[in-house]
């Protein structure tokens, strides 16, 4: 092959002029280190073209800056270095840059009584967006929990009272004859219904974390509503997840409560936006609740 020169048409100028939000790439393939494990993510990133009549941003430029992501692990500092990385390489042209990243994140969850274990996997999103001077950091969890619904449970619980006054009425209660009803189908002639359901959370984390406080704030959430989803599951288990269920039955409003409240303690976060889906097993649709929060100023 001939040396010739390459044509460099990013250099050139523009005929049409106007500047732009955002240019860069989406979805790509990069490993990630979390935990000191590795990660598939993918990777969008790119920066504001702030020059009117430059062509073109430098795409490789930002595309060889991620490759930090595979030795790195990934934590605030990182992601203000690849800002900085992508605002160095592109000196002239941009004023702002952003890099968002998508992976799933892999836990070990314990299981509620026996000493077993499995993993969840848990949808996540990263972003980090800013100039020189301010990064904004926003990460997004998206958790699978059970609800019951507390309107269902009373009204199962009113047709088994109706079920226990006709089956016992108007003759003397025997403790035997009543344990026996409770054990049998006729002591639960109506059960409640219950779905699986999704908190997707957007927190906007504080910009001096020295760690990603990922798997602080998920098990904080889990625990607020109390039925997140199990992985390993024997009879025991189940059973410590029915009376979980029967001791939490949660409109959607509640569990958007809980996990506000919740989330409004925790030190890390400066705002979040939270929405909650139940995926209504009595209904074809879905019953939705978001909720907002912001740190005030000090
Ligand atoms: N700006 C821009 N580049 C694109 C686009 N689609 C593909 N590319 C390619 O991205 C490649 C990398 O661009 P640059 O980073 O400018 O590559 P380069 O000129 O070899 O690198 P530098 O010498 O660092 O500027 C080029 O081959 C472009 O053709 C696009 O829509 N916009």
């Amino acid at each position: 092959m001939t040396a010739l020169p390459l044509p460099d048409i990013a250099r050139q100028m523009t005929t049409a002029p106007l500047a732009l939000d955002w240019v860069g790439m989406q979805g790509i393939a990069v490993p990630l280190r979390l935990h000191g494990e590795r990660l598939a993510a993918q990777a969008d990133a790119g920066v504001s073209l702030d020059k009117a009549d430059a062509r073109g941003i430098h795409m490789s430029r930002l595309y060889l800056a991620l490759q930090r992501l595979a030795h790195e692990e990934l934590r605030p500092a990182l992601l203000r270095a690849l800002i900085d990385d992508f605002l160095a390489s592109h000196t002239e042209l941009s004023q702002r840059a952003s890099v968002r990243l998508h992976f799933e994140a892999l836990l070990q969850r314990p299981a509620l009584v026996s000493h077993l274990s499995g993993w969840k996997g848990y949808p996540c999103e990263l972003l980090a967006e800013g100039d020189a001077r301010h990064m904004r950091l926003e990460l997004r969890l998206q958790l699978a929990y059970s609800s019951t619904c507390p309107c269902s449970a009373a009204l199962a619980r009113q047709l088994i009272q109706q079920r226990f006054a006709s089956d016992f009425g108007g003759r003397a209660l025997e403790h035997a004859d009543l344990h026996a009803w409770l054990g049998g189908s006729a002591g639960i002639a109506a059960t409640p219904h219950s779905q699986r359901s999704l908190a997707d959370l957007r927190l906007q984390l504080r910009g001096d974390l020295a760690e990603l406080p990922l798997l602080a704030l998920l098990d904080c959430a889990e625990r607020s509503l109390g039925t997140a989803v199990q992985t390993a599951v024997k009879r025991a288990d189940e059973q410590a997840f029915a009376l979980a269920n029967g001791q939490n039955p949660m409109f959607c409003e509640d569990a958007a409560r809980r996990l506000h409240h919740a989330l409004a303690q925790r030190e890390e976060l400066l705002a979040f936006e939270l929405t909650v889906v139940h995926a209504e097993s009595l209904h074809a649709h879905d019953a939705v609740a978001r909720s907002r929060w912001q740190r005030e100023a000090a």
